[in-house]
Order: C-alpha cells, then structure tokens, then sequence
C-alpha cells in the first residue's frame, strides 16, 4: 500500500505512451490532501495532479534487478516492467522468479544456458539457492516428485511467441536427462522424437511467429521407482483446424504440407502426386510459401528420422498423413477433376459418390429422405469442412499412434511429472469460438493458479495457526460460470445447435436475454454496433467475439470468417452498413486502420469481375498496404487523408453483388493468379 506522505526526492512511475512508463523524482514533500505533486522528468518540472490515488512508487535502489519480483517493497506494473527489463538488458538474464511462477523474455537468440554442464549445475540443487532458470523448475518438480512422491505439473503459458514450446521442449530435455537410462532409443528419446512429428502437423508459420503450435499440449512424463522415466503419454486440444483451409496474409498452413509438396519428387512420395505448394489453394492463401532459413525438404527428412526412432517404420508407412494432404490439397468439385479423382483414390472412397455428396445433402422430411443439390457457397464449406475433418482425424490418430510408441513398457510408472504448453490468453480484432475457447481455458487456469497459490497457502497458514491477515484476490469464478453454469453460453450454444434453424442471431439474442435482461452479469455484455457478437469481461481483458457457423451446425473457426465482415458482402444492405462504419470511425484513426486492413483483406479474396476491376482493386490494395506501412510513424489521421488522396473512391466503393474467390463458378485458375498477384 502506498505511504501516506512522500518526501522530496522519492521516485514515481508516470504512464508514458512512448516508454509505458518513465520514472520520476519527487521535488518538494507530498501530503495528503496536497492533490498535486511536482515532479521532474528527466530535466523538466511537471506538476501533476492526484486525483484519488498516489502514482505507483519507485522502488529503493538496492533492490534493483532482483531476481524475484516478490523481494520488491512495491510490487506493480511499472516496478515488475523495470525490474525484467534490467535483468535482461544489464545482467544478460532472461529468467526472473516471481514466487513460485519463473517469468521468461523470450531473448531471440541462441544463449549458452541449456548444455549438459547446466543441466548438471541445476540437478540436485534447490531452487532457492539458484539463479531463475527453466532448469531449475524442472529439478524443483523432480525433487518434489520423488521427495514427496506426488505427481507435479509444469504449467507453460503466454502469448504467441513468447517462447513456451521452446520452454516446455527445454523441460523434457532436462528430465531425459536426469531421468535417463543408457540404452540407446531408450524411452526419453522417444518423447524428443515426438517433437519434430508434433510441430509439423500441428505448427505453421503465423506473422508472430515462424513456428506457432495451433494446439495446446499437456505431455506426462511417467517415472519409476529410481526417478527414471519409463513412459510418456500426451493429450492435445484445440486444433486450430480453420487453417487447414485458410491463411491469412503471410501465414502458411500446417508445416506438413509444405514438407511433403518439396518431396514430391522423391520416388516413395510419387505415388501420392503432388507438386510445388504455389499450385494448391489450401497452401498458397498467405501468399509466399517458404519461410527464410527453412528447407521444407530438410525438415521432413528430420520428421522421417522421428518416426524412426519412434519404431514406427518408414514415412510412408505412416501414410495417412500423406493421404490427409493430399484431402487437404486436392478437395474441389469440379466433377472431372483429377484432384478429386487423387483425393478419392488415396482415401479409398468411390469418385463419383465423393462429387455427389460434396455437392448434395440428404434431408430427412416428415419421415422421408430427400437429397437436394447444395449451392456453389454451400458445397465449397462442405469441401472444406471435410478437409478440416480429415486433418482433425489425422492429427488424433497420430498423436495415438505416438502414445503407443511412448507407452511404458515395464510396469506403470508409479509417478509423473505434467508439462503443459498451451496458447495463452488471446484478444484479436475479430475474435471467433477458437479464441472464445482459449481465453475460457485460459480463465479455468487462472482459477487454478488463484486456488493453489492463495487460496491453499491462506488455508495453510490459519490451519498451522500463524499469524495471517488474509489477502483478498478476485476470484473468477462468476466468470467460468457465465461460461459453462446453468445456462450459461455453452449451454446455451449446445441448445442452439440442436435446434433445426439454429443461427448465430439467435444464439446471440438467448445471451443477450439471458445475461444482460434476466441474470445481469457483470462479465457480459453487448457491443453497440452488433447482434451477433458479445463481449466476455475475463480477468486479463474483454473480449468481444463474434462467431459464424457453418452448415450443419458446426461452429466455424476464425481464419476464413475472420476475414468476411459478417461473412456478408454480398448483401446490399450490409455492405451499405460496413461502409457507413468506416466513414463513421473517422473520428477513430485505430479503428480505421483495422477497418482498411479489413477491406484489404476481403478484397483479396475476391474474384473481380473485369480487368478494370482487378486493376482498381489492386490499385487500392497496394496503395493501402503502403500506407499502413508507413503508417509506423504515428500518422494516423494522415493516413486517412492520403488514402482519400490516392484513391478517393475508396470510400465510395459500392462492391456490387461480387463473388467470393472460393465460389465453384470461378476457375482455380483465375483463383490462384489473382491471389498470388495481390
Ligand atoms: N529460450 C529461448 N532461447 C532462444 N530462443 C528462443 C527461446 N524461447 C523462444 N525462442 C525463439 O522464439 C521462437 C518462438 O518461440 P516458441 O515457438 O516457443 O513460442 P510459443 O510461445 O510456443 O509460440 P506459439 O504460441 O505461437 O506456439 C522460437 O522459434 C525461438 O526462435
């Protein structure tokens, strides 16, 4: 808490919007009461006034750097953000304790910090006696495990990039290595060898990073009676299965892909007919398909190798992969198409029944079966979603066929320690159900973490009686049980999904009912501008999401809606709606920018109808990129005015009744030239 008078000379953080925060010394006593306070910035005098609250204190020098933020006599955003900062610029650290949580910045660089000589330094030791290192909480966890024989858990959370799959692959490292046996491909091999087979299945390149994991991972290291490891087994969840079929701008699919479209010319990968990843539409959406610094060839050599030590036989062996790109690559409904004539021979199902289906659903009515051709949008979402399912599939049977590889062979293991690499909590422009089911599992592991380190701790300490004066911390469960209570949105969604004409308006309205007319929750509410979306308070931030669903009740993933406004510039009337919004968000120079990148983004998966009109599209695609680009320097407003300047019908742009670039009647070819062009 802050102290009530403030002597001359003391040191405050005051928000900065370059520097987030900048220190400040205080130039004449403060007291109650005072309501101003004079500082000096750097060489200048600035009095500020104190409305209600103190600004957050400097910390005293000598506690400078230390490596756990809970040493800190005030512990807030600015003293947490300076003290990480000064580990890492001027003691070269990356690793700062707070309690029992290890904070790591991702330093983009390879460090000399995880060789076996580290590993040896760390074996054995306390935790309290060591620098921060991710060493030292793998041992901590390995010493509990078999000082108290309790099962332990590694709980790796952050955002894309942060570093946690670099991190969690660093934990498995050191307990095959503490918990080693001799043999060779003896079973800690085995759990590394899952790692190169994991991320290329279950990795891509986004813009945040080139090798982002779209599922969450929760592996369990399963250790005998002398603390060696005797098996493995590993559980995923959230596939981020949208990708399968769309990229966003500079993003690829899943690295397998690419892998196996740079083997295509190896004679065991013939069979299967592929070619360079340029000519599919499910691996060129992003636009450049090859990430500087990586061979895809190299790389499948290296998921091959993987296999092998995992003892299951060849590559091709393991085909079904192969067969899932190839689902992947080659859906299309173009009835004589020799990628459906592929896709169908390497999943064994008959072509002319695959072209039907993909393009007719079976209704039951009144107690008869009627079929009933799909339109082109429909058809192309039912090519997709098989594709997604395929991949889905694949991905499930792999990673069982991994946990058979990785099965203890002598006995149960009779404790395990659990690493889990999960997507931290996430916020977008455009949120959809995959960030609606992060940020809730997010919310579920903070309510963990609340429970077991305040919560048991407090218990603790007024059971053994010690002097405790309790410490109130939000708890978030009123949140969770908006989510997943008696009626709350899940419930809520199940229903709609069983309803025949179920839709996002729909579910959206029981929400609106629900949680802002009946039972008020504090956590939800309503964006002005929408009836399908919704915001969700969660602890870290709210969120505003608004989900899209496919036929057939699925709910759809965010990359090919993310990009389609209401997934609904084909209407008039909605369209008139997008473009009223954006002159509307003049007033609003961020909004804008998201609004154009919007634009951008649809225009690109647009097919145009006439040279005219791809020249002008891409005209103002171009000149917008641009513009964003240059927007770095904090010109917004500026930005504005060029675009109008450039290209004055931006905001005119009337699309008429265009067509969608996945639509039937447009062929793959124009397709594929278009985008690759923008
Ligand atoms: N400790 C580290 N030392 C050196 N480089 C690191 C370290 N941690 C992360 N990196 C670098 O950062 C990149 C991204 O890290 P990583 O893939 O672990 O992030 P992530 O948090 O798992 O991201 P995502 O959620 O997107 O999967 C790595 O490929 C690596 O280049």
């Amino acid at each position: 808490s802050s102290p009530l008078f403030l002597q001359k000379g003391a040191c405050v953080w005051v928000p900065d919007p370059e520097a987030v925060w900048v220190s400040a010394q205080l130039l004449q006593d403060f007291k109650p009461g005072d309501g101003l306070l004079l500082l000096k910035l750097g060489d200048v005098q600035h009095p500020v006034s104190v409305p209600s609250d103190l600004p957050p204190l400097g910390n005293p020098d000598i506690l400078e750097g230390e490596n756990d933020l809970t040493s800190l006599s005030f512990l807030h955003e600015p003293a947490v953000l300076h003290n990480l900062r000064v580990r890492f610029l001027d003691y070269n650290s990356i690793y700062t304790y707070c309690g029992i949580v290890l904070v790591a910045i991702n330093p983009y660089e390879q460090l000399p910090i995880y060789g076996e000589e580290v590993v040896d330094a760390y074996s054995g030791q306390d935790m309290a006696d060591m620098e921060p290192h991710i060493f030292s909480v793998a041992e901590e966890a390995y010493r509990t495990m078999i000082r108290e024989k309790k099962n332990q858990s590694i709980i790796i959370s952050g955002e894309s990039g942060s570093g946690k799959t670099v991190s969690a692959k660093f934990t498995m490292r050191y307990f095959a290595v503490v918990g080693g046996a001799s043999q060779q491909t003896s079973v800690e091999e085995r759990v590394l060898a899952t790692n190169p087979i994991m991320e290329a299945i279950g990795n891509a390149k986004t813009t945040r990073n080139d090798n982002s994991s779209r599922f969450g991972k929760y592996i369990e290291i399963g250790f005998g009676h002398q603390g060696n490891i005797i098996g493995a087994n590993m559980r995923t969840y959230l596939l981020e299965k949208s990708r399968v079929v769309f990229q966003a701008q500079e993003e690829r699919n899943y690295h397998i892909f690419y892998q196996l479209c740079a083997s295509c010319d190896l004679p065991e990968m013939k069979g299967l007919k592929l070619d360079a990843a340029e000519q599919f539409r499910y691996t060129n959406q992003g636009g450049r398909t090859w990430i500087p610094g990586t061979e895809d060839a190299l790389e499948l050599e290296r998921v091959r190798n993987a296999f092998t030590v995992l003892g299951k036989g060849s590559w091709p062996h393991g085909g079904a992969v192969s067969h899932l790109s190839r689902a992947g690559l080659c859906v299309s409904l173009q009835g004589e198409d020799l990628s459906l004539l592929l896709f169908s021979k390497l999943l064994g199902v008959e072509r002319a029944q695959m072209a039907h289906w993909l393009c007719h659903r079976r209704l039951a009515v009144a107690g008869e079966t009627l079929v009933k051709p799909m339109s082109g949008q429909q058809a192309s979402e039912a090519r997709d979603a098989l594709a997604k399912h395929v991949y889905g599939q694949l991905f499930s049977w792999t990673v069982g066929q991994l946990n058979a590889a990785l099965r203890a062979q002598r006995g149960a293991p009779v404790s395990f320690i659990g690493v889990l690499d999960i997507y931290g909590f996430e916020t977008f422009d455009r949120n959809s159900f995959e960030q609606f089911c992060i940020n809730y599992a997010n919310e579920k592991l903070q309510q963990q973490f609340n429970l077991h380190v305040f919560q048991l701790e407090q218990e603790e300490y007024v059971r053994e009686g010690l002097p405790w004066s309790r410490i109130e911390f939000s708890d978030n469960q009123p949140c969770i049980a908006l989510i997943e209570g008696p009626l709350g949105l899940l419930d809520l969604l199940d229903e709609e999904c069983r309803m025949p004409k179920g839709s996002d308006e729909s579910w959206a309205r029981k929400l609106y009912d629900q949680h802002l007319n009946h039972h008020p929750s504090p956590h939800f509410s309503k964006p002005r501008m929408s009836s399908t979306a919704f915001i969700v308070s969660h602890f870290a931030d709210t969120v505003r999401t608004r989900p899209i669903r496919m036929p057939g009740g699925a709910l759809s993933l965010s990359g090919l809606n993310s990009s389609i406004p209401n997934g609904s510039l084909r209407s008039g009337k909605r369209a008139h709606r997008e473009h009223k919004l954006t002159v509307g968000f003049q007033k609003s120079p961020q909004r804008t920018f998201r609004v154009l990148l919007q634009i951008v983004k649809v225009l690109t998966l647009y097919t145009p109808h006439s040279d005219f009109e791809e020249r002008v599209t891409l005209n103002f695609i171009r000149t917008v990129q641009r513009l964003l680009k240059e927007r770095a320097d904090g010109q917004p407003r500026q930005l504005l005015l060029d675009v109008h300047r450039f290209f004055p019908v931006t905001f005119s742009y009337q699309p008429p009744p265009l067509l969608r670039a996945d639509q039937l009647t447009i062929p793959d070819s124009l397709k594929v030239s278009f985008l690759r062009r923008v």
